[in-house]
């Protein structure tokens, strides 16, 4: 059994708890009434037509405690105050993850979080039922997570419909050319090459490259994982990211404010004006 499966055994078994306690009615309900979701797409550097490339180089920071490839890596006793700093140091959007038993999250992280910025937020979950698009909607998230190597075709098909339906985007993360090409294939708009493979969580910066060449030019292209520094940030701006998923490197950083300004400034200067 994969990494991935074995964290999909324990999301579905959370999941079904809270299945319990907020009956789907009642989820839908909720979600239909929360506020509009912002425009993630357009927050990252989405166009439409043959206009100029955003100049901007976008970070989406995360806010995670452990991982199940670094262990714990920050208390974040405060997640609100961590995602001000975020947002004061040019975050474009805010991922949150949610998922309690290897990643240290929970719906109560992203709501602190939610009151506390006005970017658009990425619930940050292995999606594997339509209930947690609803929950996280109703919860004021705008962006979800929707990972290829864990879901069937007809599945990311209907979850992306579902998430466009209650006014959000979807995250599609692929790790592989064949994942690339399915992603593209159900019509996504925003694709993140995962460098860290989610079955074995090896990091091979070098994929990035390869799988960004097969996106096209519309879809808005998220670097995802394994950025350290700088210099990790100008490479792959420099090979076509639109923006860069970071989450480590920031939450262990004593001034996650100046380093998400850092890499916003560098990545921009780096980015090529076309793709
Ligand atoms: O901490 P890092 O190496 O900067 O990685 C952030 C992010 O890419 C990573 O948390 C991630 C990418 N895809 C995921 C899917 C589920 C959980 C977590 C992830």
């Amino acid at each position: 059994m994969s990494v991935l499966d074995d964290i999909i055994g324990g999301v579905r078994e959370d999941l079904a708890a809270r299945r319990v306690a907020v009956p789907d009615a009642d989820i839908q309900a909720a979600a239909r009434a929360a506020a509009p979701a912002r425009n993630a797409w357009a927050a990252l550097g989405g166009v439409t037509g043959d206009v100029q490339r955003d100049t901007r180089l976008h970070v989406i920071s995360e806010v995670k405690r452990k991982s199940p490839s670094k262990g714990a890596l920050a208390e974040i006793p405060a997640p609100a105050e961590l995602a001000r700093r975020y947002a004061d140091g040019g975050a474009s959007v805010i991922s949150v993850l949610t998922e309690q038993r290897r990643f240290g999250g929970s719906l109560e992280d992203f709501d602190a979080v939610r009151s506390a910025v006005d970017v658009p937020l990425l619930r940050k979950d292995f999606m594997v039922e339509d209930y947690q698009i609803f929950e996280a909607r109703a919860h004021g998230a705008d962006l979800i997570l929707l990972i290829v190597a864990a879901l069937s075709d007809e599945d990311l098909r209907r979850m992306l419909a579902v998430a466009r339906e209650l006014g959000m985007e979807a995250l599609v993360e692929a790790h592989t050319e064949e994942e690339i090409d399915r992603a593209v294939a159900i019509g996504a708009t925003i694709i993140g090459v995962n460098v860290r493979n989610l079955k074995t969580l090896d990091v091979d910066r070098g994929t990035f490259a390869r799988l960004a060449s097969r996106i096209p030019s519309d879809v808005v292209i998220v670097a995802e994982s394994g950025v350290r520094s700088v210099e990790d940030v100008v490479d792959f701006a420099t090979q076509g990211a639109d923006a860069i998923l970071v989450g480590e490197a920031l939450v262990k950083d004593a001034m996650p404010r100046d380093t998400v300004a850092a890499f916003v400034s560098a990545g921009s200067a780096a980015k090529p004006a076309r793709r």
